[in-house]
């Protein structure tokens, strides 16, 4: 490992790399087109009128109008039941126009997050946080048909930048659901050596300053600085 003055800072130039990504897409969508006379369709559905949801979602829309795929809208009020949600999810799963269904979350407090991700239908579960999917994500040998998205996004990043991930020493901050943790387990799968840092570990410093590659994923910036001088 290099000593700590060999350090040095590279910003990933992670809007140019999207950008590229968009352009591969957009000619994959315009292919399948050709090929099958249809194009994909993501269905995105938000609940109620959180402000950063609606701004994730608009970005979502715009990103398919981009690269040529349909997207189905379904923007559902704050009160909606769970079962209303789930009769949409079930409508979703059988539209044979909608290839793909993301669910933004959090969803409201009243809504059991779980039972509605998981009547999601596999096989149009985008984000892959259906249960069978995030379960074969945290298993040796098995495959989730889709990973989630941010924690792709990560490794993606590091793939396109050159950085070799198997046998690292990769420190990940934050455990969610959502981030964390699913970028932990790609990261293991990718054949890296990965520790978890959360609010209650001790000695978080000592153990980011071994990393080789670190990812921050505890929801605020600012958590891992230059004195860590692993960055
Ligand atoms: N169905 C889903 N819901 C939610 C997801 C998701 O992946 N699927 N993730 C978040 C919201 N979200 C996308 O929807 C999202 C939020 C934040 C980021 C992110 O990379 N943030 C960066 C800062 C980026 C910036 O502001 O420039 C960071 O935290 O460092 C990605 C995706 C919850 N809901």
């Amino acid at each position: 490992m290099a000593s700590q003055s060999e350090h040095k800072a590279t910003v990933i130039d992670g809007k140019l790399i999207a950008q590229t990504i968009r352009s591969e897409i957009a000619e994959e969508v315009r292919q399948l087109s050709e090929k099958y006379g249809k194009v994909p369709g993501l269905a995105v559905v938000i609940v109620g009128n959180r402000k950063d949801s609606q701004s994730y979602v608009g970005m979502k829309r715009k990103a398919c109008a981009e690269v040529g795929i349909q997207s189905f809208d379904m923007d559902l009020p704050e009160q909606i039941s769970e079962a209303e949600l789930v009769s949409k999810v079930h409508e979703l799963n059988a539209n044979p126009d909608v290839h793909g269904i993301l669910v933004q979350l959090p969803l409201p407090k009243h809504i059991n997050e779980e039972k509605v991700l998981s009547e999601i239908s596999l096989a149009k579960d985008v984000d892959g946080f259906h249960p069978l999917n995030i379960g074969k994500l945290a298993m040796k040998d098995r495959e989730p048909l889709f990973q989630p998205c941010t924690p792709k996004g990560c490794l993606e990043l590091l793939h396109r930048s050159g950085v070799s991930i198997k046998g690292k020493r990769a420190v990940v901050v934050g455990r969610s659901n959502i981030v964390g943790l699913p970028v932990s387990l790609l990261l293991l799968k990718a054949d890296a050596t990965v520790t978890v840092v959360h609010s209650r570990s001790n000695d978080q410093e000592s153990i980011i300053r071994e990393a080789d590659i670190i990812i921050a994923a505890a929801g605020q910036p600012m958590m891992v600085t230059g004195h860590n001088d692993c960055l």
